[in-house]
């Protein structure tokens, strides 16, 4: 094993060439990605195109079958993959926690890196400063002494990041987190993020959604997987248009964006090349 500590100027991920392959089918094949510092990428793609397989392999939890994946310059597979994951921000939407703990306490977990508070820990005034910057930054300061057990689904969403970021991650990894909020609960998420890019400029991001409408406008860069492929990545402007979202798909598309914010719909007329 080599050291687990990141090389300061390596990209943040590297993905070279991925194939992940299960009872011999190929669920990502000859996928390529680079991650650099302040970038925000999108993976898109329709349900079952590889988008959580790919997001499994780049938090490392899970290893390629061919090709090689580097996180913070350290190669899956050389290292040990738990002192990793401590500089990756991972979101689990599903987080297990049932006791009424106030939002502030279910935050600081994210250093402990447990559910309920570990019994003798407490944090340092520059750690709980740093916690409510979080809250503050995500909209969620004035729930901060609030029992978690009160939240709606999108307000424990934004305390879910905060509490990711705790450790100072480098990078945040996020699974389609606006799925099943209402519109309001999105546009305050997408709020936060945005808020959050502005408020960290190193941090870079990986957002995985099969909705558009779900991209905060500060995203730069995006992948578009279709049956495991990729069919295009690179600067958002880019990749995010009417032909290659269709081709993503598998269905003519017509992409339109507006202060910063992209709208899907079908498209009237079928692009040339479908
Ligand atoms: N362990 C596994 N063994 C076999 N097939 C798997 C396994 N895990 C996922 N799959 C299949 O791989 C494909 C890609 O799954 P994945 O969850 O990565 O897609 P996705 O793009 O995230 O989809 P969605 O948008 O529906 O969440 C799917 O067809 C899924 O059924």
């Amino acid at each position: 094993m080599t050291s687990a500590e990141p090389l300061p100027d390596a990209p943040l991920l590297r993905a070279d060439a991925v194939d992940v392959v299960r009872d011999g089918r190929y669920l990502l094949r000859d996928v390529s990605l680079t991650v650099e510092a302040g970038q925000h990428w999108a993976l898109l793609g329709a349900n079952g195109a590889g988008k959580s397989t790919l997001l499994a392999l780049l938090g490392a939890v899970s290893h390629p079958t061919h090709g090689e994946v580097h996180v913070l310059g350290r190669r899956l597979g050389r290292v040990d993959i738990r002192a990793l994951r401590t500089h990756l921000g991972h979101v689990n939407p599903r987080h297990p926690l049932r006791s009424p703990l106030p939002v502030r306490t279910v935050v600081l977990t994210g250093l402990t890196n447990s559910i309920e508070p570990e019994p003798r820990w407490r944090p340092t005034a520059e750690q709980s400063a740093h916690a409510e910057h979080l809250l503050d930054t995500m909209g969620m300061a004035h729930r901060a002494d609030d029992p978690w057990t009160t939240l709606s689904q999108g307000e424990r969403g934004r305390a879910l990041i905060a509490r990711a970021l705790m450790p100072q991650p480098r990078l945040l990894l996020l699974d389609e987190p606006a799925t099943g909020l209402d519109l309001t609960a999105r546009e305050l998420l997408l709020g936060s993020l945005d808020l959050l890019r502005g408020r960290h400029p190193g941090l870079a991001t990986v957002l995985v959604t099969h909705h558009l409408e779900e991209l905060p406008e500060t995203t730069t860069h995006a992948l578009l997987l279709r049956e495991g492929g990729c069919v295009a990545a690179g600067p958002v402007e880019e990749v995010v248009t009417t032909e290659l979202i269709s081709a993503c798909f598998g269905h003519p598309i017509s992409i339109t964006r507006h202060d910063g914010r992209w709208t899907a719909r079908a498209a009237r007329t079928a692009p040339a090349e479908l």
